[in-house]
């Protein structure tokens, strides 16, 4: 049997808010070896702070349960920042969204990203900067030594995406989370970041969790879908057989997908009243 990278059981999550208790995630149960998982679901369904809880990024009063979280054979639950410094980054790793959020944005990009490889590997400066250089090639940045100085407010948001992406392969982790890491990007580039992905899934034995609203994308890239609705995972089946799937909402998703077979059709909006039995 393939050996798992993450086990998820029965992981609920509850914010404290001004109204009273918000019951975002509910009773998510996975595990994933190595192989690359899609996460699609509408906006608000879950899937980043599902991703956040496997990372310990929630904080207090935010309710995480779980009956466990663990990595390999180590138990996320509880863990301190001394353990969390370990993990994070080295061993599992997060794309982010925006990369305005996540840069620093008084650090040049590449002493940022040179910082994310010496943290976790015993090496020279020297050699460090190297490394950061063949990264930057390898996330099709022209000119990485100018790009090396520049600060993340002289970069687009197409460029800000590579250097994240850069700066979170290059510990060359064993699980990556990777929330719409490509949304920013022209399809060529797109292809190639997808495949460089690709390459540390197959030749490193990386676990992939790719979030994504592009469900073509999704059902070509990945190798298995979970559908998200309202905190759940309602919908489970391989890639391939994502535009097969018989449950309503993901056929309700599909359907408001644009096409370019369908150019005059109006795009759907989910029928909420079928999905009630969901929640
Ligand atoms: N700090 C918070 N306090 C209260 N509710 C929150 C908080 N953070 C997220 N939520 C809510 O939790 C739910 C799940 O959010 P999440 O960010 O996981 O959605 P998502 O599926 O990743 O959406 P998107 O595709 O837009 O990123 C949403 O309803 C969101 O409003």
């Amino acid at each position: 049997m393939q050996k798992k990278i993450l086990t998820i059981k029965n992981l609920n999550v509850t914010f404290s808010t001004p109204k009273g208790p918000f019951h975002a995630v509910k009773d998510i149960n996975f595990s994933m070896g190595v192989e690359k998982i899609g996460v699609v679901g509408e906006s608000g369904s879950g899937k980043s702070i599902t991703s956040k809880s496997v990372l310990g990024l929630l904080r207090k009063p935010t309710l995480i349960e779980a009956d466990e979280i663990s990595f390999h054979d180590m138990d996320l639950r509880n863990l301190d920042n001394t353990q969390w410094r370990k993990i994070r980054g080295r061993k599992i790793s997060m794309i982010m969204q925006d990369p305005h959020y996540s840069l620093n944005p008084i650090m040049s990009v590449g002493k940022q990203i040179m910082e994310s490889y010496l943290t976790h590997h015993k090496v020279s400066k020297t050699e460090a900067k190297a490394k950061t250089l063949e990264m930057l090639e390898l996330v099709r940045i022209n000119n990485p030594e100018r790009v090396f100085d520049a600060y993340p407010h002289e970069i687009s948001g197409g460029m800000g995406q590579r250097i994240m992406i850069a700066m979170m392969l290059i510990p060359q982790p064993e699980l990556l989370i990777a929330d719409e890491p490509t949304s920013a990007l022209d399809v060529s580039v797109q292809n190639q970041i997808l495949s460089l992905i690709n390459e540390m899934v197959t030749r490193r034995n990386m676990g992939l969790i790719f979030i994504s609203h592009d469900l073509n994308l999704v059902s070509r890239f990945c190798d298995r879908v979970l559908i998200m609705y309202r905190g759940r995972i309602v919908d489970e089946c391989p890639a391939s057989e994502l535009h097969a799937s018989k449950h309503p909402y993901t056929q309700g998703l599909l359907n408001c997908v644009p096409s370019l077979d369908h150019k005059k059709k109006r795009l759907e909006v989910l029928n909420r009243e079928k999905l009630r039995s969901f929640e």
